[in-house]
Formats: C-alpha cells, structure tokens, sequence
C-alpha cells in the first residue's frame, strides 16, 4: 500500500486526510507542530516527531503549511526527497518554480489547490501537472486521489492565480452573501435560527438545482422572475447597487494576492 503524508494538519491538510481515511487506498502519515492537531488526526494516521522523520516515510508527501513557512519547510526535507518522492503543495500563491528549487531539483511536485468543503467531502479541487518529471502513473494517482474526495480540474499554473481567487477563496463570498440574506431576514423579523436554516437550504437546494438541470444561472433566474413580480424589484436593486461587479472585484483582488505571495 502506498504511503501519503501530510505536513500541517489544519483545516486543509485535516480535511483531506479525512477524505483519503475513509477511502482506504493509503497508509496515512501526519506531522505537525501542535499537539492538539496530532491527537485530533491520530486515529487514522501515523504521527512522526518531525516532518523530516514523515518525509522518510512517505511516497506522497501533502504540504498544507502557511505559504510563508513554505520555504523553510521544503528545505528540511530535502535530505529525505529522491525521484521516489512526489510532493503536493496546496499552499495559495507558492509556484511551481519556488517548490522545485526550494525542494532541492530532486523529485516531481504537483500544485493542487482545495477549498474548504473537502471538509465535507465536496472540495473542488484545481491539479496542476506542469511539473516536466510528474509521469502518467503519478499524474493519474492524482486525479483519482482527488476526484475521490470532491471534483478534480487539471489546470496550467497560469490558471492558478484566477482559480485560487474565484473558487478557493470562493466559499468566503458565499458565506458573505448568506450572511447578507440572514441580516436581511433578521431585519424584516424572522429569528436568527429561523432565518441561518431558511438561508442554508435556500443555497443548498438553488446550488443543487444548477447542477441538476445542467442549465445556465440566467436561465434559472428567470424560472424565478415574474413579470412586474418581487424577483424583479430585488434583482434591480441588486444592479443599482453593481452586485456583480462587486463579486468580479472581489475574485480579482483574490487573484491578484495570490499572485503577490509568491514575491
Ligand atoms: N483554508 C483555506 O480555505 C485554503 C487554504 N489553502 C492553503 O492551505 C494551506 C494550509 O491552510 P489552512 O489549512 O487553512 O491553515 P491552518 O493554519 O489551518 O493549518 C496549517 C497547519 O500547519 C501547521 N504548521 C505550522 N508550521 C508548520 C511546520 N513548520 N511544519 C508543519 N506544520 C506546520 C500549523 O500549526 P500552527 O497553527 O501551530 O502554526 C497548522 O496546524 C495554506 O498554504 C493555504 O494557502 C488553500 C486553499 C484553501
Ligand atoms: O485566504 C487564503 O489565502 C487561502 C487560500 C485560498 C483560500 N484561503
């Protein structure tokens, strides 16, 4: 059985070794510097005293560290990397050319880029195999690994930049907005009990809806708009006020911080 293992164990690397847990295909390994995080995840994993000890140990290794620590990281395990290795950064921002170098040349690497409903088996994930000593065996390993705990995207890195700041960042602006729709609610006198469950199962089910019928947003919003009905006095509002180029601000100023955190 191939070995995984993860280095930082928090929301990301967490959730993900959840997923392949209850998948079954690999033996899991884990560091990470706090305690807490290695009691929580030793029920599936074996947990190593230092990453460099995890690295010894493992066929795939996920880093899920801050990008800032990323550099410091990877250079210590360098005396444990060779061609057996493949390493998987979800870290936003840090390219392929950093994790290569910083890696020491010494073994194929795979960017991926999550979001957080890999919490709940529903990640979207972004796979990035431009990396010239990734071969197809490893490249499929990939895509099984991922398409098994949420959706797989075989992306260019040049894509990552855009992809990080519409969909790994992309749960925060929906969260945004249902907030928006629960101070509403609030506003207009229902609970905020009633209105936090009413708002869930309003996304929940509108997000369903869109990927059963296959059809465009547009055309599921005008199922919903009645002629000089309320849809139509809502939606205006929204216009006046340029919702959708405030969303389109919002993933730019994402994309562009990723960008900036490989400087
Ligand atoms: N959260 C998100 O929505 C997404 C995050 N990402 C990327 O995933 C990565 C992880 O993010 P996230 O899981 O949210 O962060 P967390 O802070 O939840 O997890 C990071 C973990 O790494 C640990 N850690 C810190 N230093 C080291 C070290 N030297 N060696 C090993 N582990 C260490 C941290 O411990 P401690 O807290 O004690 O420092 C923490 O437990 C980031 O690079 C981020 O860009 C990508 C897409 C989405
Ligand atoms: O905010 C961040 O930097 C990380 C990367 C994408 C989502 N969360």
């Amino acid at each position: 059985m191939k070995r995984f293992g993860f280095i930082g164990l928090g929301n990301m690397g967490g959730a993900i070794a959840r997923g392949l847990a209850s998948g079954g295909a690999f033996a899991l390994h884990g560091f990470d510097p706090s305690e807490g995080m290695c009691r929580r995840n030793a029920d599936i994993m074996t947990i190593h005293p230092t990453a460099l000890e995890l690295a010894r140990n493992s066929d795939y290794v996920l880093l899920a560290v801050k990008p800032q620590v990323m550099r410091p990281v990877l250079t210590g395990l360098v005396p444990a990397l060779g061609p057996e290795t493949c390493l998987v950064s979800i870290a936003a921002g840090v390219t392929l050319d950093q994790l290569v170098e910083w890696s020491g040349r010494k073994c194929p690497v795979v960017r991926v880029m999550p979001n957080t409903p890999a919490m709940v088996g529903k990640g979207v994930y972004a796979l990035c195999f431009d990396h010239e000593l990734l071969d197809e065996g490893r490249r499929q390993t990939m895509l099984d690994v991922f398409s098994s705990i949420g959706q797989a995207h075989v992306l260019p890195e040049k894509l990552f930049d855009a992809y990080t700041g519409l969909i790994g960042s992309g749960p925060a602006y929906v969260y945004a907005f249902m907030e928006g729709l629960i101070d509403a609610g609030v506003t207009l006198g229902l609970t905020r009990a009633q209105a936090t469950s009413m708002v869930s199962g309003l996304v929940s089910g509108s997000a369903l809806m869109a990927e059963a019928e296959g059809a465009h947003p547009t055309l599921l919003k005008e199922m919903v708009t009645s002629p000089g009905g309320t849809t139509i006095a809502g939606l205006n509002a929204l216009d006046e006020h340029r919702f959708k180029f405030a969303i389109g601000r919002a993933v730019r100023a994402a994309a562009e911080r990723s960008k900036e955190l490989a400087d």
